[in-house]
């Protein structure tokens, strides 16, 4: 049995595939690479280039590949993007991800993985978020992917369709076997930014707001390495093959760091003292963002790199080999 991962030449869906084949797992991809990057395939992947709306072409590689289980990335994810383009970001991250669904069902398929979002939480202010909170995304991105949600829902209720519905906080790091990593040029996370402004990519760092009710000021965020997200993947995966509860799961490490926190430990591990500006707020910022973690914990997962140093020390690693490529 194979699995098809949408969207695996991007950046998370590039690390599952790396997981998925240093399990065992048979793999395809499905991807438009409209932020994906084709060499970010390992050819130990087939790689399909296409649509996840294209029903057709769906269809025909779930049949070629005998994909029992889907694990879909595949989205636009760019917050203040899905404010201008709403429409668009409905259109690739809904309407699509309605039509994968519908071809999954009509091929039988078991199991579908999906990659929501803390931005579904919207500016919900608690300490620890649970899956059970009542849920108000505050931009059109959140809002796609909370639509994601409810039909992969009903679905397994009108159509027994399996699912586990993933809802990332910050995602950050790269490979520590150094193949693959986040590549989006112009990202604006902020541990890639931060990386990038110390290997003086950019002239400056901007910190967006300092006067937030939190212990610093800044915002607060909890970052998931990637690699351990994408363990998480498969445990929630083991779980629906063995007959497990369909379930949503947060994925975190259940305690944050503030801007300026992040900002001191990139400048501690890359040594360098990188010029940070105090901005004002940017828009749609939630004060504080952490998860809380049991129910993916209970599933028997467990991190392997909550450690803030290492994924910023990952992070610059990974800058640096794109440096290297781009003067190649
Ligand atoms: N990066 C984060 O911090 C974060 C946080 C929460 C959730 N997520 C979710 O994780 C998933 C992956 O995000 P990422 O950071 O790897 O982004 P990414 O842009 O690197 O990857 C997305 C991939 O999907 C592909 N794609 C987009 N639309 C497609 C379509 N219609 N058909 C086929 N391929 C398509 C792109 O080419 C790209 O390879 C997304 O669903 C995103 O919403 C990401
Ligand atoms: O140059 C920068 C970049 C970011 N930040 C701050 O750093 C924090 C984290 O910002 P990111 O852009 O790294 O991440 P977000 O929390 O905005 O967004 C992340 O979480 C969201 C869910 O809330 C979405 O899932 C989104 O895809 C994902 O990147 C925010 O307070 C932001 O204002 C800065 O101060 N300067």
């Amino acid at each position: 049995m194979a699995v098809l991962v949408t969207g695996g030449a991007g950046y998370i869906g590039s690390h599952m595939v790396l997981e998925l084949l240093d399990a065992g797992e048979q793999v395809v991809i499905l991807d438009n690479l409209s932020t994906g990057f084709r060499w970010a395939v390992p050819e130990a992947a087939a790689l399909v280039v296409g649509d996840v709306g294209d029903q057709d072409l769906v269809s025909k590689v779930i049949e070629e590949h005998g994909v029992d289980s889907i694990l879909h990335f595949a989205a636009r994810i760019v917050v203040p993007e899905s404010v201008t383009d709403p429409l668009g970001y409905y259109f690739n991250n809904t309407v699509k991800t309605r039509a994968l669904i519908e071809t999954a069902v009509r091929a039988g398929i078991k199991n579908f993985v999906f990659s929501s979002t803390a931005a579904v939480y919207g500016n919900a202010d608690m300490p620890l978020l649970s899956e059970d909170m009542p849920l108000s995304p505050i931009n059109p991105y959140g809002r796609s992917k909370l639509m994601s949600e409810w039909m992969l829902q009903d679905a397994h209720v009108a159509h027994g369709l399996r699912y586990a519905i993933l809802r990332y906080f910050n995602v950050a790091g790269a490979d520590p076997k150094g193949r693959s990593g986040q590549s989006t040029p112009q990202a604006t996370h902020l541990i890639k930014v931060a990386a990038q402004a110390a290997l003086g990519q950019r002239p400056y760092l901007d910190v967006f707001g300092t006067d937030y009710e939190t212990s610093d000021g800044t915002c607060v965020r909890d970052y998931i390495q990637v690699n351990d997200l994408a363990r998480a993947h498969l445990v929630a995966l083991r779980s629906l093959r063995e007959g497990g509860d369909c379930a949503v799961m947060n994925c975190g490490y259940g305690h944050g760091a503030s801007v300026l926190e992040v900002v001191d430990v990139v400048k501690k591990v890359s040594g360098v003292d990188f010029e940070v500006r105090l901005s004002p707020r940017r828009p749609g910022d939630p004060a504080q963002l952490v998860a809380k973690v049991d129910r993916i914990r209970s599933l028997g997962w467990q991190p392997q790199h909550d450690n803030l140093m290492e994924i910023v020390d990952q992070a610059l690693r990974w800058e640096r080999t794109l440096m290297g490529r781009i003067a190649a």
